[in-house]
């Protein structure tokens, strides 16, 4: 007799019974090991740790939008430090820095010193010391700086790839994407391909990757009062289809000088598995680094706005 029977031949069958149900559970079973077993990665801030469940996960790439010194190397160099701290190996990849300004810009986050006091080299004694604490507690920690002029998706694809071998690599900060570049490629096409790319290469290697971007079109005199939304990034196709988490810089002070300077928001734009919102967070310019604090006291009606607009 063939095999051909009735129940066979149904184009439909009772749910759970099919070689796709089975796949589909087995699927959920090992996601659910996979799950207990991940490493979540800290950004390092109390509030977004917890709007984003927990904190980002290995096969992410996760997208930081906002205008020129927003703050993007900021919180990128705040992420790589609270997770080197926990021992997470970690690359940070600036295509705009050298690696000394990388490092001053780490002690700083570190320390707390004054950058333009650093750089000066104008320290109290107080400050030599916390200048040197931070050295002290940076130089064990698991992270690398790449080479700068390593410019395309593919040197930087080989260098993570070698990192991942060799080190463990879980955490890579990409700052930033146009100043990766695509040869024979319109600006929006290697833009496209690169963020592309970079989802792919997270993927595969099962690391977070963190990319800075300025990808924002929207006019600067609603700045101030709006927080911004993933509507307001351009090559739209690319933002819904590669980062599973967009994270939009928000500093009121940078756009008004008349509000407090310190007060910054991070708007969770887009998590392709958690709820999305905003987290206020304090802004500190002197040392460029962002750290907890509690809700901003409002000081005008505006402000006041921005928060229930969301
Ligand atoms: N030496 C310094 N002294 C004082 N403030 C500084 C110094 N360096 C940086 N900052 C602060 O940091 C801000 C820039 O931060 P950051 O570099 O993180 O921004 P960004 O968004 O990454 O900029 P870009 O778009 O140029 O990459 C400046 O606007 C300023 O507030």
């Amino acid at each position: 007799m063939s095999d051909t029977t009735e129940a066979s031949k149904q184009p439909y069958q009772q749910a759970g019974t099919t070689d796709a149900d089975k796949q589909f559970n087995q699927g959920i079973e090992k996601h659910m090991t996979r799950n207990s077993e991940l490493h979540t990665l800290t950004t390092g801030l109390t509030d977004l740790d917890e709007l984003l469940g927990g904190g980002l996960q290995p096969g992410q790439l996760v997208l930081v939008d906002g205008p020129p010194c927003i703050g993007k190397t900021g919180l990128g160099v705040g992420i790589a430090l609270a997770n080197a701290k926990e021992g997470v190996a970690t690359a940070y990849h600036s295509l705009e820095m050298s690696a000394a300004q990388l490092g001053t810009r780490l002690v700083a986050s570190v320390s707390g010193v004054d950058l333009s006091r650093i750089k000066s080299a104008r320290l109290s004694d107080d400050e030599v010391s916390r200048f040197q604490a931070a050295a002290v507690q940076l130089s064990p920690m698991p992270m690398w700086f790449v080479d700068p002029t390593r410019r395309t998706v593919a040197q930087l694809t080989r260098d993570a790839c070698k990192l991942k071998r060799e080190r463990g690599l879980s955490l890579l900060v990409v700052d930033h994407l146009h100043l990766i570049a695509e040869e024979g490629a319109s600006l929006a096409l290697s833009l496209e391909m690169a963020i592309s790319r970079l989802k792919r290469l997270a993927v595969e290697l099962d690391i977070c990757i963190v990319l800075m971007g300025h990808l924002h079109k929207r006019p600067a005199q609603l700045h101030a009062f709006f927080h911004p939304h993933l509507n307001d990034l351009r090559y739209q196709s690319a933002i819904e289809h590669y980062p599973d988490v967009v994270l939009l810089l928000h500093r009121p002070g940078y756009y008004d000088p008349t509000v407090d300077q310190t007060w910054a928001n991070i708007v969770v734009a887009k998590h392709r598995t958690e709820k999305t919102g905003v987290v206020s967070v304090a802004w500190q310019s002197a040392c460029a680094r962002f750290v907890d604090a509690p809700p901003p006291r409002f000081t005008s009606p505006h402000q006041c706005y921005a928060e229930a607009a969301y």
